[in-house]
C-alpha cells in the first residue's frame, strides 16, 4: 500500500512511540489525525509537522480512548476533513498496576473500542475502502513481565484480539488487514516512569531493571520502521512484529488447524 494521500489516525500520537509512528507515516505521504489527551504536546507536534509538510496534512483531536463518544467524534471529524480513513494505529497505552482497571480500559478496551468504531468507516461491508489497522502491544504481549501482571494481560489481549480480527476480516471480507506491534523496552515517558507505577509489585523494580539490562533498549527508528512495514506490505495480515535491539521478526505462532 503506497501511503501518498492515504488518511491515517494515530492514538496516543503526541509523544513517544505514537509520535514516531505519526512522523514516519507523514514522511511517507499520509495525512494524519493525531488523537491524544495531552493537548499541549499534541498541538505543539502539529505545529512542527505543519511547518515541515503543510497545514492540510495534519489534524490534532483531543480524544481519550476510554470514551466511545470521543473516539466516534474524532473518527467522524477525521473522515470529514481528510475524506475517509485508510489506516488506524491504536497505540495509546499506560502502565498502571495500582489503578489496574484503568490500564485494562485504556490498553485493551481502548484498542477494541477504536477498532470497532473504525470498522464503520473502513470496512468494505459498511461502504469503506478497507485498509490496515496496527495495534500497539508489547513484548509483554508475548511473554510475562513479572512486575506488571495486568499490563502483561492487556498486551496479550491486544495480540489475541488483533489476530482474531485479522481472521474475521478474511472470513467476512472487511478488506482490512490487522497487525500487532510488539517492541521490547523503548525510551519514552512510560518507560522512565516504570518505578512509580508498579503498585503492589514495586519490590520487583530491581528485577525489571535487570530485564532492561538483559534485553536492552530498542531504537525508536526500528519501532517506527516496523509499523511502516506492517502498514505498507499487503502480505502482512494477522502478524505480530517483535522488535528488539538486535532484530525485528514476525512471531511464528503455533498452528492448531490445517
Ligand atoms: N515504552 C516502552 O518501553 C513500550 C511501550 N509500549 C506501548 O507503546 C504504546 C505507547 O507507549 P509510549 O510511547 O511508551 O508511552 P508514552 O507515555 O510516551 O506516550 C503515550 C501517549 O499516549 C497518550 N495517552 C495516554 N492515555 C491516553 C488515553 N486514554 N487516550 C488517548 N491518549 C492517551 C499520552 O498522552 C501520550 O501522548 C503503549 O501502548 C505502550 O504500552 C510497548 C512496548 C514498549
Ligand atoms: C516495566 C514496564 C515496561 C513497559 C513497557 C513495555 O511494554 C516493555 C516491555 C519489554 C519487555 C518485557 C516484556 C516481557 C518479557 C517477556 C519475555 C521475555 C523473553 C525472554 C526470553 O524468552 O528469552
Amino acid at each position: 500500500m503506497a501511503l501518498q494521500g492515504k488518511c491515517a489516525v494515530v492514538t496516543g500520537a503526541a509523544l513517544g512511540i505514537g509520535r514516531a509512528i505519526t512522523e514516519i507515516l507523514m514522511k511517507n505521504g499520509a495525512k494524519v489525525a493525531l488523537l491524544d489527551v495531552n493537548q499541549a504536546a499534541g498541538k505543539s507536534l502539529v505545529e512542527v509537522l505543519d511547518k515541515q509538510y503543510g497545514r492540510e496534512r495534519t489534524l490534532f483531536l483531543n480524544c481519550d480512548v476510554e470514551s466511545e463518544e470521543q473516539i466516534k467524534a474524532a473518527f467522524q471529524k477525521t473522515a470529514d476533513t481528510f475524506g475517509g480513513i485508510d489506516i488506524l494505529c491504536n497505540n495509546a497505552g499506560i502502565l498502571d498496576e495500582k489503578c489496574w482497571e484503568r490500564a485494562v480500559s485504556v490498553n485493551l478496551m481502548g484498542v477494541i473500542r477504536g477498532t470497532y468504531l473504525a470498522l464503520e468507516h473502513m470496512s468494505k461491508l459498511s461502504g469503506g475502502r478497507g485498509g490496515v489497522i496496527v495495534n500497539t502491544a508489547s513484548l509483554a504481549g508475548l511473554g510475562p513481565l513479572p512486575s506488571c501482571p495486568v499490563y502483561t494481560a492487556t498486551k496479550h489481549g491486544v495480540v489475541g484480539f488483533t489476530r482474531a480480527m485479522a481472521a474475521a476480516s478474511t472470513a467476512s471480507g472487511y478488506g482490512i488487514r490487522f497487525n500487532t506491534l510488539c517492541p521490547g523496552f523503548v525510551q519514552t515517558d512510560l518507560y522512565t516512569s516504570i518505578k512509580t507505577n508498579l503498585g503492589q509489585f514495586s519490590d520487583l523494580a530491581d528485577a525489571t531493571q535487570q530485564m532492561v539490562e538483559q534485553l536492552g533498549v530498542v531504537n525508536m527508528s526500528d519501532v517506527a520502521e516496523s509499523v511502516l512495514e506492517m502498514v505498507t506490505d499487503e502480505t502482512k495480515n494477522g502478524e505480530a512484529c517483535f522488535v528488539s535491539p538486535k532484530e525485528r521478526k514476525y512471531v511464528d505462532f503455533p498452528k492448531f488447524m490445517g
